[in-house]
Formats: C-alpha cells, sequence, structure tokens
C-alpha cells in the first residue's frame, strides 16, 4: 500500500505482522497530515528473513529516506533493518497482551553502537511518524516551515488548556502566562 496514491514513497513503515496495524496506523496519519507519500508493509526479521534483509538492502535504492519499522515482543525487526540499511530507521515498540510492551521496548532500544535505531515511547507511532517528518525536513525548508507551524499550533493549542484550567481552578488570577 502507498498514499498519496501518485507519488513514490519517500518512507517506509513495515511491521512484523498486521495485527501491529492499530498501532502503527497513527504514523501513517501523521505522515497523511504532511503530505509525505509512504508505503506500508509487513515484513518480519523472524518469519520472512531473506525478505526483510532484500527490504532493507533495497530501500535506499528505491528512493525511501527513512523507515519507521515497528515489532512486538522478541522485536528484532528494526534493529536488523537498520544493520542493512544506511537509511535512518525509527523504531516503534507495540505492546502485546503480556509485559505491556516493555519486552518490545527493551528489544529495540538497546542497539549495540553503530548500529543506531530511534526508539520512540511504546505504541508512540505517531511520534516516529513526526519524526520521519523531522528527517525529511533537514533537507526541505517548505516543509521544514510546515512543521514549524505545526508547533506553534501545539503551543497554541497546550496555551488554550491553561486557559480553560485557569478558569476552571480556584483563585485562576494568581497563576499563569
Ligand atoms: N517482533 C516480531 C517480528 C520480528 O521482529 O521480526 N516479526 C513478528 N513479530 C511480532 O509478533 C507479534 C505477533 O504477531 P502475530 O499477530 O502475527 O502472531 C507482532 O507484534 C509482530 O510484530
Amino acid at each position: 500500500m502507498t498514499s498519496p496514491a501518485s507519488a513514490a514513497p519517500v518512507v517506509g513503515i513495515v511491521m512484523g505482522s498486521d495485527s501491529d496495524w492499530p498501532v502503527m496506523e497513527a504514523a501513517a496519519k501523521a505522515l497523511d497530515e504532511f503530505g509525505i507519500p509512504y508505503e506500508v508493509d509487513v515484513v518480519s526479521a523472524h518469519r520472512m528473513p531473506r525478505e526483510m534483509i532484500a527490504y532493507g538492502e533495497n530501500a535506499a535504492g528505491r528512493g525511501l529516506k527513512a523507515i519507521i519499522a515497528g515489532a512486538g515482543g522478541a522485536a528484532h525487526l528494526p534493529g536488523m533493518l537498520a544493520s542493512v540499511t544506511p537509511l535512518p530507521v525509527i523504531g516503534v515498540p507495540v505492546p502485546l497482551k503480556y509485559l505491556d510492551g516493555m519486552d518490545s521496548l527493551m528489544s529495540i532500544v538497546q542497539m549495540p553502537a553503530g548500529i543506531p535505531v530511534a526508539t520512540v515511547s511504546i505504541a508512540g507511532a505517531r511520534n516516529a511518524g513526526l519524526l520521519a517528518v523531522r528527517v525529511l525536513a533537514a533537507a526541505d525548508p517548505e516543509l521544514q516551515g510546515r512543521m514549524t507551524e505545526f508547533l506553534g499550533d501545539l503551543n497554541d493549542q497546550a496555551t488554550e488548556k491553561g486557559k480553560r484550567l485557569r478558569q476552571k481552578a480556584a483563585g485562576a488570577e494568581s497563576f499563569g502566562f
């Protein structure tokens, strides 16, 4: 799957199983918000080792600029992809029924020196998408401007939250920006 349909994907969103999609979808939505074309696929290091290696080895040559890789449990996919591609790899620990995603987090975050994986929080796929946007924006002033606008909107929303809270709380006039 690729989105938007017409453009060549620049981000690969891959996961160990389609059961990860309810978590990983947030990465795709973040990319959609910025109009970044991406592809989505299942690429399991454990169940499809040869395909996984081929995916990682071919990713840069196919025009991808970053890979977002999510997996649950013994989540070796992000690290193994990072070992066969020069692209930045962003790892998403997917929480499963047992161990609350701590197993996924630990499997992804403790990479040996030389093979970095930028690990987001457990189920933090939205931040993975936003981090991929920032990676692309580093060499794209127009996209960087839109990321700056996005941060401004977040600031407005947070400021509004404070305003609402101060109105709700007793003695609201005594603090706030
Ligand atoms: N951690 C990995 C890898 C891998 O790292 O290669 N491949 C599949 N999985 C994970 O197994 C979980 C259960 O998968 P199923 O739902 O298919 O049984 C998923 O969270 C997947 O990411």
